[in-house]
């Protein structure tokens, strides 16, 4: 999988250059390349933003350097897939992630200000799947920290980034539940015991306490996952 991202802070994302990202890189599992924005711009300031029609408070991002930078990153076949961080975005979930690590090229258009002029994402429609998506009900300052946790979530379903492809499947979310608590030794740690069952050897008694301990879990802190 390649993967472009579009920011006037690029230097936002070294930090994709260490842990398991960091790895699938250096292996050749991801492909991804980080440019500055402002390197599509003609203007001795390098001017990216301007006030928006219709009035009103801030700045918004400027069409043409984004339409200059976008023309030379997506592919020419249409087979890229331009994602948009955005208050106004579809929710981002697990089920997401999956579909985005199927696809061969994404792209990744951070904005900062109020945002980027609309027009852009209406040309891209042309030439490219447009997928707008929210991080969550709550604002940011631009789009990197977005960028970062849909990168984080969709890369590390490439087969091959994570070791042990098995841990991928009992994760939060990745049955539609809340994944069952976790412990390790010692069996006993400041008067709090590790439930006997896990100790038991009976790998059936405990599949069923986990099932069990996910259930509830998620009836207690997310009963909207659970089918009505
Ligand atoms: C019109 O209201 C606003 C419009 C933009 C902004 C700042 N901003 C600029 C680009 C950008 C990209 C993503 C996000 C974002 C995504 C989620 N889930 N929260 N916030 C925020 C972003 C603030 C407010």
């Amino acid at each position: 999988m390649r993967i472009d991202i579009v920011t006037i802070f690029p230097e936002f994302f070294g930090v994709l250059d260490v842990s398991l990202l960091g790895r699938a890189r250096q292996g050749g599992l991801l492909d991804l390349h980080v440019h500055d924005l402002r390197s599509w711009t003609t203007d001795r300031h390098r001017t990216v933003d301007d006030t928006p029609y219709g009035g009103g408070a801030g700045m918004v991002m400027k069409p043409e350097p984004w339409a200059e930078a976008l023309s030379s990153i997506l592919r020419s076949d249409g087979s890229s897939t331009l994602v948009v961080p955005t208050p106004a975005g579809t929710p981002f979930r697990q089920t997401i992630a999956r579909s985005l690590a199927e696809h061969e090229h994404l792209v990744f258009a951070c904005g900062r200000y109020e945002g980027i002029d609309a027009r852009v994402f209406e040309w891209a429609a042309t030439r490219s799947t447009v997928v707008e998506l929210s991080l969550g009900d709550y604002v940011l300052n631009g789009g990197e920290v977005a960028a970062m946790a849909v990168i984080e979530a969709v890369g590390r379903l490439v087969p091959g980034v994570v070791g042990n492809p098995e841990s991928l499947v009992e994760e939060s979310h990745e049955d539609g539940l809340l994944e069952y608590p976790s412990y390790t030794k010692p069996a006993s740690w400041r008067g709090l015991d590790v439930p006997d069952v896990l100790l038991s050897g009976h790998h059936g008694r405990v599949a069923a306490w986990r099932h069990e301990q996910q259930v509830e879990r998620t009836r207690r802190v997310r009963p909207d996952l659970l089918p009505d």
